[in-house]
Formats: C-alpha cells, sequence, structure tokens
C-alpha cells in the first residue's frame, strides 16, 4: 500500500500558533509515526481519516486520493475506507458490545440496533472472542477487551488501512505486551497496512517497519527504517478466511 502525505495545518490557540507540516511516502505495510507528545501525531492522524481538514496539501492511500487541496478533492471520513483506532477507544458507553461493533458499518450509523446482526459482526465477535461478551455495555469490560471492541469496531467495514492512535496507552504495562504482541499478528494475518502513532519506542520497535520521526510538526530526516525480523505465522485468535 503506498501512503502519500502531504500536510500543512496552522492551528491557533490564544497566542499559540502550531504549525504542523508533515511530508512522506511510504510503500510500507507497517508505518509508525513517532513522536513527543504534542509533536502533531495525533493531528496527522486526524487529516488522513478526515476528522482533521488541512489547509492545503494532498493525502493518498493506495489508488486513492482522499485530500487534494489543489483539486479541491476532500473525501468525507465515512467515504475514505480506514478503520481508526481512538486512543481511549471511543466506545459508546450506552450501546453494548455487540452494538459498538455494528456501529462500525455506515448503516449502523443510523440504527445500530437493527445492523447488530450481521455476518462482519458476527465474525470480527468470534475472531476476538467476545461472543460472551456481546450484551455487556463497555463499562463491564476490561481494558484488553475494550480495545478488541473498539478493533473489531474499525475493522467490520473491511478497511483498506488501519489508523491507530497510542492504542497500548491506555493500558497496564503487562497487558500493553500482550496486545502489541497480539496486534502484530492481527497485522501479519490480515496484511492490512496500518499507520500507528506513538511516542513508546517499544511501539516503534514492534510495529516501525518505516519510522516517521516527528518533532514540533516537522518530520525529521533520520527517519532510517527499522525492518522487524520476528514474523511468526503463529496467530492465536479465530481468524477464518476474510
Ligand atoms: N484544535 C486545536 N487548536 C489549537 N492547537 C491545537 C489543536 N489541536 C491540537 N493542537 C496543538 O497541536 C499540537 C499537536 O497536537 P497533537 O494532538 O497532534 O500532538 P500529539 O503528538 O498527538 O501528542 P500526544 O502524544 O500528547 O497525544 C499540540 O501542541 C496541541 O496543543
Amino acid at each position: 500500500m503506498h501512503f502519500d502525505i502531504d500536510i500543512h495545518k496552522t492551528l491557533r490557540s490564544g497566542k499559540r500558533t502550531f504549525d504542523l507540516r508533515v511530508r512522506f511516502q511510504s510503500d510500507s505495510q507497517r508505518v509508525v509515526i513517532f513522536g513527543p507528545s504534542g509533536s502533531g501525531k495525533t493531528l496527522t492522524l486526524k487529516a488522513i481519516a478526515g476528522l482533521m481538514r488541512p489547509d492545503q496539501g494532498r493525502i493518498s492511500v493506495g489508488d486513492t486520493v482522499l485530500f487534494d487541496s489543489g483539486k479541491r478533492i476532500d473525501l468525507a471520513a465515512q467515504a475514505r475506507r480506514v478503520g481508526y483506532l481512538f486512543q481511549d477507544y471511543a466506545l459508546f458507553p450506552h450501546l453494548n458490545v455487540r452494538q459498538n461493533i455494528a456501529f462500525g458499518q455506515a448503516r449502523g450509523w443510523l440504527n445500530p440496533g437493527a445492523a447488530a446482526h450481521s455476518d462482519a459482526v458476527d465474525y470480527w465477535l468470534h475472531a476476538f472472542h467476545l461472543e460472551h461478551l456481546a450484551h455487556q455495555s463497555p463499562s463491564e469490560l476490561s481494558g484488553g477487551q475494550r480495545q478488541r471492541v473498539a478493533l473489531a469496531r474499525a475493522l467490520v467495514p473491511n478497511p483498506s488501512a488501519l489508523l491507530l492512535d497510542e492504542p497500548f496507552a491506555a493500558l497496564d504495562p503487562h497487558l500493553r505486551v500482550l496486545l502489541r504482541d497480539e496486534l502484530d499478528r492481527l497485522q501479519r494475518h490480515l496484511q492490512i497496512p496500518m499507520v500507528l502513532i506513538t511516542h513508546d519506542p517499544a511501539d516503534a520497535e514492534v510495529f516501525g517497519e518505516h519510522i516517521v520521526r516527528l518533532h514540533e510538526g516537522i518530520v525529521q530526516p533520520d527517519g532510517a527504517p527499522v525492518v522487524d525480523e520476528t514474523a511468526s505465522d503463529e496467530y492465536h485468535l479465530s481468524l477464518g478466511p476474510q
């Protein structure tokens, strides 16, 4: 999957301004945007997802141009076919697990109850071992279960790429190691291209086939690729053919 990213955005808050000038290209399936707090990682991910409109630039994922200020292209977030995992998972507290996952489907937006019974929802409930929790609410789940529900919701519309905002930040250190391993195997199994943002070097080590280093809104030139050689065919989740 080819990512071609060129984002210009100036944000003002009182007397403070923040200039985001992010430009990179990648043919990697595993791109990590790595940088300290406040470096512009979330803004970059939101721009790719269509949740933040750049002032200028061009964003394409594969053959699809998602945004091009020169050509006045700006696809709506729902039309971009990218899954987004929010840092705090952003599950809906009033919907149960099944309904939260169904919300990932376009038709679920109006009536999650009606969309809750579909093959795709059943598939991801099963794949993430969530069937027995289908009727529970997010407040009744562990941190790891919440992450699986959020991942299932992001995957249910069969996106062409996955965007992950600090996916392990909300977890305790032990769970972080387990779920990092689980996401590693999930990505290798699905072969879904992903862009993951993090300030944790351990995430960059596992997922950073291509590392984009960000500092104060600008990509740093020393972003040499780091290839992870620990590929494993083994996969413990119940994933069948897609
Ligand atoms: N709506 C906004 N208006 C003004 N400034 C903003 C706005 N949103 C973000 N910023 C500023 O832009 C900068 C980059 O924010 P961003 O959320 O992308 O950082 P980040 O690298 O994801 O940080 P963290 O790791 O802490 O989440 C920050 O200094 C932030 O204060």
